[in-house]
């Protein structure tokens, strides 16, 4: 284990940020903490990295204390500086001179740029880089160590879909060269497709921790039936369905999830229209169950992006 967290608590006058946490991270693997804004993984994540203290609990990275060994940790790991943090009036490769020069060991400049697809904006001043460059500028910046553990904090919020995956290629590339990642994120996608385990946190607490497969599997055999309907019938009403296991209203939006799709189908179908004329059914589709859907289980709740 490279990371072990225990009864972790952390507190912000009646807020209880943290609330009694504990994991492990295994070496090698991308472990991603979701959950909603205000859930608590930045406060986690800082508290692991040394950057902020716990009222109680303990955590250890790579067998080191964090309240007695911080220096020595932070040669180990690498932490994601958000961008404004970048020097705007530095190139990307000047930024990146100054950060190796702070550590006895470093990697190239070379390659990391390589590593983050930067080499050909490599003279381009930091306030100069799209959002998606910057981002992955600064992932270089937690890279400049060759650190063992790599904490990216919501490395992707705000970046459109292509600048995203070219930030998830660089959190792959860790992966495949056995580093570990530590990953926080709001995206259900990110999570799914990146991370090797999951711990799914709300108010301060993990309410899930497990493969995405597994947290998908052990909370649901059922496909999810998506649809509008307005008027929207009451929850009662459509969770009443053939064979339908739960169902989610929200606005005229329906989720009901169903162990026998065709019958709940045809109810659905049948009810629409048995009221035609004054109801109208919008969108009706068949899908997986995905992390999202776990999350509104676990908590009654969607996770806003
Ligand atoms: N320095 C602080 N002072 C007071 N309250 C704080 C402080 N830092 C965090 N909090 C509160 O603690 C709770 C957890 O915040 P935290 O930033 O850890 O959540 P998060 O899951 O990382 O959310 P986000 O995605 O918004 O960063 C929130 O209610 C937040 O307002």
């Amino acid at each position: 284990m490279v990371i072990q967290v225990q009864n972790l608590v952390k507190v912000y006058g009646s807020i209880r940020a943290v609330d009694g946490i504990s994991f492990e991270v295994k070496k090698g693997e991308v472990f991603g903490m979701l959950g909603p804004n205000g859930a608590g993984k930045t406060t986690t994540a800082e508290i692991i990295e040394g950057l902020r203290d716990a009222d109680s609990g303990s955590v250890s990275v790579m067998g080191l204390d964090v309240r007695k060994q911080r220096d020595q940790i932070k040669q180990l790991i690498g932490i994601q500086l958000q961008a404004p943090a970048l020097l705007p009036l530095l190139n990307v490769e000047e930024i990146l001179k100054l950060f190796t020069s702070f550590y006895r060991n470093s990697v190239p400049v070379e390659k990391l740029l390589d590593m983050v697809s930067l080499t050909e904006s490599r003279k381009v001043l930091s306030k100069n880089l799209s959002g998606g460059q910057q981002q992955r500028l600064s992932v270089a910046m937690a890279m400049v160590n060759n650190p063992e553990i790599t904490f990216l904090d919501e490395p992707t919020t705000g970046l459109d879909p292509q600048a995203r995956r070219g930030l998830w290629s660089v959190i792959e590339e860790l992966r495949s060269q056995g580093k570990t990642v530590f990953l926080t994120t709001h995206y259900m996608d990110e999570a799914e497709r990146l991370c090797d385990r999951i711990a799914v946190v709300d108010h301060g607490k993990i309410i899930a921790l497990d493969t995405p497969k597994k947290l998908i599997s052990g909370n649901f055999k059922e496909s999810a039936i998506e649809f509008e309907m307005e008027p929207v019938p009451s929850g009662e009403l459509l969770g009443s369905f053939p064979c339908v296991t739960s169902a989610s209203v929200e606005g005229f939006e329906v989720i009901l999830y169903s162990n026998n799709v065709p019958k709940t189908m045809g109810a659905i179908l049948d009810y629409a229209d048995k009221n035609r004329g004054n109801t109208e059914l919008r969108n009706l589709h068949v899908r997986q169950a995905t992390l999202e859907d776990v999350f509104l289980k676990l908590t009654g709740r969607k996770i806003r992006e």
